[in-house]
């Protein structure tokens, strides 16, 4: 039996301002902070000891990463960041407040963007993408537009299957780090959730989800603590 922790950050800047985030590499609140550091003394006292962490390259998931690793006093395990890790990318939409949109196009429709497997966001243009360098040593095309969460799921699981589920299946318990979508995708592929039953999933922040798998990796037990 392997343990699989999955943690969403502690709330950022724009959870806090209720915009759109996405691959917007927004902070921490102090109120984020403070749920990292309180998910980490839950999660000590579960009393896992995990073979390594791996967290996507925004910060408000490397923080609360880092956080947490001090507080279950494992702060030296080897730490793995991953574009595949991060947040499903919100195209146009990202930085925009989710209340006007919901005045401007509707509530259904920003339930849709929000929570729908197979919609896609309104794209970014071309030229507006960062080309940041943290994305450009994969070369050209890492960054994308937009992504439908499906298409983020599609980019998260050569992950889990490459370098998560390796380690596991050799009884080493892992610790994700990551992000309310990104973790609705791996929860979809664990519980084997329909495209339509993963609308209805939420992710809080700061509130560790713990697993137990078998040794084929089906659920025996999911718990929160
Ligand atoms: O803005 C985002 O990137 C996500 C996560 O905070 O929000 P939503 O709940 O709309 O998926």
């Amino acid at each position: 039996m392997t343990e699989l922790v999955l943690v969403r950050h502690g709330e950022s800047t724009a959870n806090r301002d209720n915009t759109y985030t996405g691959w917007s590499d927004v902070p921490l609140t102090a109120t984020g902070i403070a749920q990292a550091h309180a998910a980490g003394q839950r999660l000590r006292a579960t009393g896992i000891q995990f073979g390594a962490v791996h967290t996507s390259v925004l910060k408000r998931a490397i923080v609360t990463a880092n956080i947490l690793m001090a507080e279950i006093d494992q702060a030296w395990l080897p730490e793995y960041k991953t574009w595949r890790l991060n947040e499903r990318h919100y195209g146009a939409l990202r930085g925009q407040n989710k209340d006007a949109t919901r005045r401007e196009y509707g509530k259904a429709q920003v339930q849709q963007w929000r929570r729908s497997f197979y919609t896609v966001p309104p794209l970014l243009a071309p030229s507006e993408l960062a080309h940041d360098r943290r994305y450009l040593k994969y070369g050209p095309g890492i960054e994308p537009r937009g992504e439908s969460l499906k298409m983020a799921y599609d980019r998260i699981l050569p992950y889990w299957t490459d370098r998560i589920a390796p380690q596991l299946l050799a009884g080493h318990n892992q610790l994700i780090v990551a992000h309310g979508s990104t973790l609705r995708a791996l929860i979809k592929y664990l519980e084997h959730i329909s495209d339509q039953g993963i609308d209805g999933v939420e992710v809080a922040n700061g509130v560790p989800i713990c697993y137990q798998l078998d040794e084929r990796l089906r659920v025996v037990k999911k718990e929160r603590v």
